[in-house]
């Protein structure tokens, strides 16, 4: 007896009565278990959301023989669905400059098996970070950034995506500004750490306008990248309590550590098929 197949089923439609019901009698008449299932009903826009974790015996109904009919099944709601196969790890791009927390924690986390990603490639604009990512015998990029050389770099990532079948970039500290046409090219799949608690302090320099603030929180934003900087739709955050007697570097320090949760939960529940992106918000079911 082989081994059950796990996959994620996520749906939208306009909401209306009847979905839940269809689509689990369409999944258990399939052989399906449902170990998981979240719904979500957006009231401004009466938009329903859900998310179930599956479970079928693969040498019955494959998954493939589950997408085929499920369409049929659910024309009437005029759903946007997706299925995807748990044994396909995504595949995940990693973008990085010089602070090197987030890059290492994520590249930690997917030694220990938490993150369940294939790592296509390690991308920077500096050198200093090669190591670490033949340390872990990781694909190292160079891509020098400049105001001349800025859209032929953006060419020659996308070009690394595509012939590296990526499905997900993830800007581990990455300082440098995409452009409007590489973000729609990556739109809903390039996740960035901004080191505030947004909306914030905005740009490249947070810590320093926290301590010129006095704030007594700081925290960290990962939210999906658009053209408009650090305003893409927010997928986790994480904040750390703070006093008067924080200098900039003390912050610096401490905020570290909300980056590196804050993106490594974010990158998580992508991986996880758990967001839904949403006009410019998102819907994470934890
Ligand atoms: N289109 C977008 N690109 C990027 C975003 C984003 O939200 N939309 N986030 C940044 C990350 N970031 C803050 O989180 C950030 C990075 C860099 C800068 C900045 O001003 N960079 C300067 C160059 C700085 C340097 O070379 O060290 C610049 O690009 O001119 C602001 C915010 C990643 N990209």
């Amino acid at each position: 007896m082989s081994q059950p197949k796990e996959f994620v089923l996520k749906a939208s439609c306009d909401a209306t009565s009847g979905i839940v019901a269809s689509v689990s009698t369409y999944l258990a008449d399939h052989g399906c278990y449902i170990s998981e299932m979240h719904q979500y009903d957006d009231e401004d826009t009466q938009r329903f959301f859900m998310r179930a974790l599956c479970k079928v015996e693969s040498d019955d109904n494959s998954i493939s023989s589950i997408r085929a009919g499920l369409d049929d099944q659910v024309s009437r709601f005029n759903m946007d669905w997706s299925i995807y196969d748990m044994d396909e790890p995504v595949r995940v791009l990693l973008m990085v400059s010089k602070f090197d927390h987030c890059l290492d924690d994520l590249l930690y986390r997917h030694r220990k098996g938490e993150l369940p990603m294939e790592i296509t490639a390690i991308v920077s604009n500096h050198k200093d970070l090669r190591s670490m990512a033949e340390r872990e015998g990781i694909r190292f990029v160079h891509l020098p950034v400049t105001k001349e050389n800025k859209f032929d770099q953006e060419d020659a990532l996308m070009q690394i995506v595509e012939e590296t079948n990526t499905d997900l970039v993830v800007l581990a500290r990455y300082m440098q500004i995409l452009s409007d046409s590489l973000c729609k090219k990556l739109h809903g799949r390039a996740i960035n750490i901004h080191h505030s608690f947004l909306p914030g302090f905005k740009g490249a320099k947070p810590y320093h306008q926290a301590h010129e603030r006095g704030v007594k929180l700081i925290g960290a934003t990962a939210h999906y990248v658009t053209s408009d900087l650090d305003e893409g739709p927010i997928i986790e955050q994480a904040v750390q309590p703070v006093d008067h007697t924080y200098s900039s570097e003390r912050l610096v320090a401490v905020g570290r550590d909300t980056e590196t949760v804050a993106l490594a939960n974010a990158v998580r529940m992508h991986l996880e098929h758990r967001v839904f992106m949403y006009g410019n918000k998102t819907i994470v079911f934890k």
